[in-house]
């Protein structure tokens, strides 16, 4: 479990980029922050392994003050993904997926075999092992940055729009592999995203934030779009527009379900085990 009490970060220009932020992010689940361009979570998820101070309140791991742990064997203890990947350009694949696991002291040979099975687990073909990332796809060089984040299997992976770069297709592909990779791996995973759809995919639990971190509400997708708790919220989900605004209709041959906009999204079908 993470926790922030009382979390504030005031950036040395006087930028205010969290005010007194409060959350609790249960273990092994999908904690999603959600929000509009600058609103802080990027902040946020950077105080987790100390890439960022906090001003003032703390983080605690497990009931552990995070500011009395040394910040390096934090940070190399978290798994960390980010938007471009991240990937050391003149290092072959399994070297960039085996870096932190040299850094903290295994052998050569046991870490290129890790990083080949890392490889199969993120779905790449492991004859990439010794190519380099220019000579990778954008969603290729995105699985191996995932690899590497799992490489010294860290019980917390912070990912900060790992999807962000890369074409719709692929991002869809990324998003399933990664509900794959966490039924069977149990992470506790904390991502960023500024698109609702993505949040609500991925996120057990989903954070809205405004600006200077703010929460707008907290809760599953679904207590989120059964109740948004303001018009901010409502107006972020979309909750009165496109697909979130469902109606049924009926037909000639039976009922459909169309969006806000009247466009048929599927059909009513009944339940085969009520
Ligand atoms: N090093 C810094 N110095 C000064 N201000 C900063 C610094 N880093 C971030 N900020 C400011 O803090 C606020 C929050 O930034 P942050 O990157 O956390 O937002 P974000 O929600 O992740 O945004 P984005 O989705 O655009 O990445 C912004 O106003 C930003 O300009």
């Amino acid at each position: 479990m993470i926790e922030f009490s009382a979390v504030s970060k005031v950036f040395p220009d006087g930028t205010r980029a969290v005010d007194d932020f409060h959350l609790v992010i249960p273990s092994r689940k999908t904690t999603v922050f959600v929000g509009s361009s600058g609103c802080g979570k990027t902040t946020l998820l950077r105080m987790i392994n100390r890439m960022v101070e906090p001003s003032s309140g703390s983080i605690t791991i497990d009931g552990d003050d995070i500011g009395g742990k040394p910040a390096v064997q934090l940070r190399r203890s978290i798994g960390y993904v980010m938007q471009n990947s991240g990937l050391l350009p003149h290092f072959t694949v399994a070297d960039n997926i085996a870096t932190v696991p040299v850094l903290q002291g295994q052998n050569r040979k046991a870490a290129r075999t890790r990083a080949l099975e890392l490889m199969k687990t993120v779905g790449l073909d492991t004859a990439m092992a010794d190519r380099y990332p220019s000579q990778l796809s954008g969603g290729q060089q995105q699985r191996v940055g995932v690899a590497r984040g799992l490489a010294a299997d860290p019980n917390i992976l912070l990912m900060d729009e790992p999807f962000g770069a890369v074409d719709p297709i692929v991002r869809d592909e990324l998003q399933q592999e990664l509900l794959r990779l966490q039924s069977e791996i149990g992470k506790t995973i904390v991502f960023v995203t500024h698109d609702i759809d993505e949040a609500f995919l991925l996120g057990d639990q989903v954070v809205i934030l405004e600006k200077g971190a703010k929460i707008a509400q907290v809760g599953t997708p679904s207590q989120i779009v059964e109740n948004p708790a303001s018009d901010f919220v409502a107006s972020f989900i979309g909750a009165v527009k496109g697909k979130r605004a469902l109606h049924l209709k009926q037909t000639a041959t039976g009922t459909v379900v169309v969006d806000a906009e009247g466009r048929t999204q599927g059909a009513l079908v009944e339940d085969a085990h009520p």
